[in-house]
């Protein structure tokens, strides 16, 4: 269901009236992409093992408009940065993005140096912020190169309700928005609208298509992801990952979270690099860490279907004790941080239980809260942590994947947010 070129045709034979389509693409799209939670296997998840994750109802939002200036802008106001190229001059890097026409390829060596070359930034250099830059440009050539002879003028904004490098997939949510308003603009996915609807989805296979592009964006800013943070941000819901197999966790009971971002910084590529070279110094030591993990997450999969068919005090015990054990093997690990111990031992003054989530190192820490919690207990835990200088927020799991916003109330509301981000440099 590939279909070629900048093509306001495809979008038209898709469903519904060409006026309505012609509408909606010469005013613009806004797409919005979840974060995500790891409930448990972050890490392990990169060496083969399994993952618990779910969708988080804080959104990275896109508005990609297709323009006649000749130029392509990019705006991250996330970032503070705000970009245009001339599309001629992109066109000098078509040399490292040749057109063809087998699927999504992983960004090779020599392209990412072309791109670093390009956007000015020292083959060396660990500053993470520039990697949305280069994951753009990536998906912005590969996908041009693929879809179309010649590259669009765009203007394209992400705004994020995610903190970055937080450990919540922002990278990810970013990755999948970017590649799915590519996707779109190029017609090789549809523009699922229908009159009316708040917000729209795309088919099963549109999604995979969007999750394997968004792959090579993480693989961009992360060096080397298990694709679990990807998938959620595609998919949404509640997910079991295990080595690029995607699995929808059924009735997954409506848990609540207390996420605490500790606001350390961190990145992920380094701790997950970290984690690999203590893998391969220590294997007869680390291995079975990692294998322990796997049987953590499968037992709380376990347990999660236990909640649901027959819930007892008993299961949100296990559900702790889980909780508690991962902590520890992610500090073998090396990606623990005094910030979330402090995080932890100030929960676990409250008789509650907590664990890093996503890449560790700083950044966030998720806490169990029991359904019979009592909420003068979460409160006297959140003013505690608060008083760290941490930021909490209690969420419960389970947001929808890609989405393309239609007209809501919502669409609006983030256009106000855009409009105060817009600049006038073009
Ligand atoms: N809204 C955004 N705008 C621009 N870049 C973003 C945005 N969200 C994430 N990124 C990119 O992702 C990086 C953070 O990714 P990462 O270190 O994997 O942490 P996490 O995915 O846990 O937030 C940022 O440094 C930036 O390159
Ligand atoms: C550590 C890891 O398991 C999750 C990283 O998540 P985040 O980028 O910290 O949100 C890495 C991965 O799965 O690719
Ligand atoms: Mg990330």
């Amino acid at each position: 269901m590939v279909r070629k070129g900048w093509n306001l045709g495809s979008l038209v034979c898709r469903v519904g009236s060409p006026g309505f389509y012609l509408k909606m693409l010469a005013q613009e799209s806004i797409v919005s992409s979840p974060g995500k939670v790891i409930l448990h296997g972050e890490h392990a998840v990169v060496h083969g093992k399994v993952a618990l994750a779910v969708g988080l109802n804080l959104r990275t939002f896109l508005r990609i408009r297709c323009s006649k200036h000749g130029k392509v802008l990019l705006n991250l106001p996330n970032l503070g940065t705000c970009l245009n190229w001339e599309v001629a001059t992109l066109q000098t890097l078509k040399t490292a993005f040749p057109a063809d026409s087998d699927g999504p390829k992983s960004p090779s060596p020599e392209q990412i140096a072309a791109l670093k070359v390009f956007v000015g930034i020292a083959s060396e250099s660990a500053d993470t912020e520039n990697l949305a830059v280069l994951a753009f440009l990536y998906l912005y050539l590969s996908i041009g190169a693929k879809y179309s002879r010649a590259l669009p003028s765009l203007e394209i904004i992400v705004w994020s309700e995610l903190p970055t490098g937080a450990g919540l997939g922002s990278s990810a949510a970013y990755n999948v928005s970017m590649a799915a308003a590519l996707l779109m603009a190029h017609g090789a996915v549809g523009f699922p609208a229908q009159e009316e609807a708040e917000s729209a989805r795309w088919t099963a296979e549109e999604l995979n298509l969007i999750n394997t592009w968004a792959f090579q964006g993480e693989k961009i800013i992360h060096g080397n992801p298990s694709g679990v943070d990807n998938a959620v941000g595609t998919w949404g819901g509640a997910l079991r990952y295990h080595a690029g197999k995607i699995t929808s966790l059924e009735r997954v009971p409506k848990l609540r979270i207390l996420l605490t971002n500790t606001k350390v910084p961190r990145s992920t590529k380094l701790l997950v690099a970290g984690v690999k070279d203590k893998v391969l110094k220590f294997p007869n030591i680390l291995n079975p860490v990692l294998s322990s993990i796997d049987a953590i997450s499968q037992e709380c999969e376990r347990v999660l279907k236990e909640v649901n068919q027959n819930p007892s005090a008993d299961c949100y015990t296990v559900l702790e004790e889980l909780f508690d054990i991962n902590q520890h093997h992610l500090n073998v690990l090396g990606v623990g941080h005094p910030s979330l111990d402090r995080l932890c031992q100030v929960t676990a003054s409250h008789g509650l239980h907590s664990k890093l989530t996503g890449a560790g190192g700083g950044g966030c820490g998720i806490t169990l809260l029991r359904p019979d919690v009592d909420p003068a207990v979460v409160e006297a835990a959140k003013q505690q942590l608060k008083a760290c200088g941490y930021e909490c927020w209690e969420t419960h799991i389970g947001a929808p994947g890609i989405s393309l916003h239609v007209f809501s109330a919502l669409r609006e509301e983030v256009q106000k947010v855009f409009q105060t981000f817009e600049k006038a440099e073009l």
